[in-house]
Order: C-alpha cells, then sequence, then structure tokens
C-alpha cells in the first residue's frame, strides 16, 4: 500500500486523498501564476474529465496522436492541486498553451484566476451518473475508509461530505463566474449525443480550426472503445502503473442514465428533494432531467 493511501488532507474544509494531494501542493494551486494563454479544464471528479483531457489535447494535435501517444493524461493536463504538479510543470508541451486541470472549487481557484485572462472549460455531468461512477471509483482507487453501502454513499454526496465536497456547491461556483471569466460550460451528455457539434465549439472557444477530416480523426481517437484500449489514457493511483484498459475498470461503461440501474424509487425522490432545493432556486439553467 502506498504509505499516503489512508491519510486525508483537509483543505478550505473539504477532503482530499492524500496520496494525490498534501496541504502545500493545494495551498500552492490557489497561489498559482496563471498566465494569458493557459488554458484550465475543471470538473468535479467522474464528470468526463479525462475525455476532455484526450478531446483537448487532439484539438490542439489536429487529431494525431504521435505528439501525445507516450503521455498519459495526467502529463500531459496535469492537475494543478495534485503534489506531483510542479514536477510536471515544466515538461509541458512548449508550443502549446499550457493544458491544465483542476477539480478544485471556484472559491478557492477563482481569485487566481481572475488575475489572467486564461481560458477556463467546465466540464459538468449529470450529478446521478457522476455519483454513480464515482462510487465504483472509491472501490478501483483504493480510496480509505473504503465506501460502505450505496445507500450512505448516496448520503454522503448530498452532504457534500465525501471527498472533494459538494458537487452541487462545485457546479454553482464555477457556473456562477461565467460573467467574470473566460468561461465555457459543456456538458457529458452533450459530448455524448453530439460529440462533432461539441468539438467544433470546443475549437471555436480555444481559436483552433480545423477541418472535417481532422474533426473524423478526433473522433475516432476520443471514442470510449478507442479510448479503452488505449494504456495512455490513465495510470492507477494504487500502483502508479499504467491501467489496463482492456479490464474496463477506470472507463468503466461511459454511458448517460447508468444511475437508473442503481437508484431504487426512494433514494431517487430523495435526491430529487436536496437537488431542487440547492439547485431549483439557483437560477443556474442545468440540461438534465432528474427523472
Ligand atoms: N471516451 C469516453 N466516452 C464516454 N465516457 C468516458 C470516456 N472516457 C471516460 N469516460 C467516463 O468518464 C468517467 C470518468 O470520469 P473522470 O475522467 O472525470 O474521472 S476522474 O475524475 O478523472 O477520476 C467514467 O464514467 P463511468 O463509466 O460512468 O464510470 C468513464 O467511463
Amino acid at each position: 500500500m502506498n504509505e499516503r493511501m489512508d491519510t486525508i488532507e483537509i483543505f478550505d474544509g473539504i477532503r482530499f486523498p492524500g496520496f494525490m494531494h498534501t496541504l502545500e501542493s493545494l495551498k500552492a494551486a490557489c497561489a498559482f501564476q496563471f498566465q494569458d494563454t493557459d488554458i484550465l479544464l475543471v470538473t468535479f471528479p467522474k464528470s468526463g474529465t479525462t475525455w476532455m483531457q484526450q478531446v483537448l489535447s487532439l484539438i490542439f494535435c489536429k487529431g494525431h496522436l504521435w505528439p501525445i501517444h507516450h503521455l498519459p493524461n495526467w502529463a500531459r493536463m496535469p492537475w494543478i492541486e495534485q503534489s506531483s504538479f510542479s514536477s510536471l510543470l515544466p515538461k509541458l508541451n512548449s508550443s502549446w498553451p499550457r493544458l491544465l486541470t483542476s477539480h478544485l472549487s471556484a472559491k478557492v481557484l477563482a481569485p487566481a484566476l481572475m488575475k489572467s485572462k486564461a481560458k477556463v472549460v467546465y466540464m459538468a455531468r449529470n450529478p446521478k451518473d457522476t455519483l454513480v461512477s464515482f462510487y465504483y471509483f472509491h472501490r478501483i482507487a483504493g480510496f480509505l475508509p473504503e465506501p460502505g453501502s450505496f445507500e450512505d454513499f448516496v448520503d454522503e454526496f448530498l452532504e457534500g461530505t465525501g471527498f472533494f465536497g459538494s458537487w452541487f456547491d462545485h457546479v454553482k461556483g464555477w457556473l456562477g463566474l461565467q460573467k467574470d471569466l473566460n468561461l465555457l460550460f459543456v456538458t457529458y451528455e452533450e459530448l455524448h449525443q453530439e460529440p462533432r457539434r461539441t468539438i467544433q465549439k470546443l475549437s471555436e472557444f480555444l481559436g483552433q480550426s480545423l477541418g472535417p477530416e481532422e474533426e473524423d480523426v478526433i473522433l475516432e481517437h476520443c471514442s470510449f472503445s478507442f479510448m479503452s484500449q488505449s494504456s495512455m489514457v490513465n495510470y492507477s493511483l494504487l500502483s502508479k502503473e499504467i491501467i489496463d484498459h482492456s479490464q474496463g475498470k477506470f472507463l468503466r461503461k461511459g454511458i448517460v442514465g447508468d444511475w437508473r440501474e442503481h437508484f431504487t424509487s426512494e433514494l431517487d425522490e430523495k435526491f430529487n428533494a436536496v437537488y431542487q432545493s440547492k439547485i431549483g432556486d439557483s437560477g443556474l439553467c442545468l440540461p438534465w432531467t432528474m427523472d
């Protein structure tokens, strides 16, 4: 077992797994000096981060794999809050803008971000599917303490007491800054349902023009089936080795609506009541139907 596997860092009242974060790395992220040319992908965990990391890096490669095929997603677009960040930052491709990733909340990251004109891609996913994906991830990542029942996990998610804090606060915080930041909001569902249109929207936001053939190659190289076979999309947090995706662990199902296989009607009602109380009156227009 990694010696930090059972440690937890608490930062701004939020729990972070200690094997990837230290208090120093979390504080350093909040003081990070963004450049105007930086591109920051922000997500709540399990919202399609790895998928979007693949799409964004492919846009800059015009769909080609050779500039990135040797680099796992975490080295191509490192998480600014992780302890490995300071060693990865100098290795980023110097002919591109810096492509960065974060799971941090708007509250802690926005002050640093607002000092620059960096572009932010904020990706979110139906919270019920996010929750289900997160539940399984807790098992493969070896987060400790191990999650109890699925019902307990739902309670923790609704209370926002789990790792990375509250999904509701995360989405509300970042989308509340749409006017203050150069931010594009993208959902997992739209990338799933209209991948070409979503890639066009992203490339336009990033100022990268793509031809139809380049779009075709990007579509192929970011598909679930392609990424499932790629050893460079992620690596095991436990063993620090490249994950064998053919075993279907990290890229688990990659579908919209898997929550229906997991939520009882009672759990669903409980979830919808909290969703309504936290999001319903927020004025945010989110694209999911909760039933
Ligand atoms: N290409 C592609 N197409 C569709 N879905 C995809 C793709 N790549 C990753 N995924 C799914 O995204 C889920 C993992 O989310 P994250 O990458 O955000 O996880 S993490 O926060 O970086 O740990 C996880 O969702 P679930 O399958 O529902 O668990 C992955 O399967």
